[in-house]
């Protein structure tokens, strides 16, 4: 569903990412790790067709994703770093307002907007304005706008950032719910998240590929019997 080939990005003489190349396979979701500036929001924003890249090729579902920006933007749902939330418009308001951008249907949309408010756990705060709304409340609305049209690829920048332990649990069965139906990158700094969410990790350090496997074959591999530490493998491959 997602195929990346020999992908490079360069900000001027900085290279953000270099050479990656992965996939994801259809309902599959892909652990997307690394440290502060390794390159994975980059590497998002190529994906969504925010950025160009600067070598290599992306595509999601069959579509490049700059030369078919369009035909990749309606199969995907993005929640970026920062979720792009209209602080003036109530929860109600700007579901719909994004759910006619992504062309759903005027019919449709009322119910898709409960839809995805209940999968949230948004739908009693709908008739609140979203500046007034706590940060875990407008993380929620963020991922809420993400799954509105149900696209089957969702890529999801830290998802479960600003969200009490509580939210932090409900979104990451939210997210594992997703699997078989939705191709998922989730990209977190929460590793035990990783371990229960997804199967197979990528994990970026100083813009490169230091490890890309399922969670057990990385754990065997370093020489984890049971209780996998994701935590351990990480520092140990992002040290240098
Ligand atoms: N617009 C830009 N111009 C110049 N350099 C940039 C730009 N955006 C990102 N970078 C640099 O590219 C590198 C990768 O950044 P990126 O934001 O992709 O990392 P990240 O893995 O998402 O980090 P974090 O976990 O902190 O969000 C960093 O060195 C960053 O400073």
């Amino acid at each position: 569903m997602i195929e990346v080939q020999h992908l490079t990005k360069r900000y001027r003489d900085r290279v953000a990412v270099e050479d990656l190349t992965f996939q994801v396979e259809e309902g599959e979701i892909l652990g997307f790790l690394g440290p502060n500036g390794a390159g994975k929001s980059t590497t998002m924003k190529i994906l969504t067709g925010f950025l160009p890249p600067s070598e290599g090729t992306a595509r999601v579902g069959g579509f490049d994703v700059f030369e078919q920006p369009l035909e990749v933007k309606r199969r995907i749902g993005y929640l970026p770093e920062t979720p792009p939330l209209y602080p003036e418009m109530t929860v109600r308001g700007y579901l719909q307002f994004v759910g006619s951008l992504k062309g759903l249907p005027g019919r449709g949309l009322k119910a898709e907007v409960e839809r995805v408010a209940g999968l949230t756990g948004v739908t009693h705060v709908m008739d609140r304005v979203i500046q007034n709304l706590s940060k875990g409340y407008k993380q929620r609305v963020g991922i809420a706008q993400a799954l509105l049209g149900s696209p089957p690829v969702l890529i999801l920048d830290e998802p479960t950032e600003g969200l009490d332990p509580t939210q932090r649990a409900e979104v990451r069965a939210l997210i594992k719910s997703l699997a078989g139906k939705h191709t998922v990158i989730l990209s977190t700094h929460i590793l035990p998240e990783v371990t229960v969410t997804c199967e197979k990790v990528l994990i970026i350090n100083q813009g490169k590929i230091v490890a890309y496997d399922e969670i057990r074959k990385l754990a065997h591999l370093h020489g984890q019997a049971e209780n996998v530490s994701l935590e351990e493998i990480f520092i140990k491959l992002t040290a240098a």
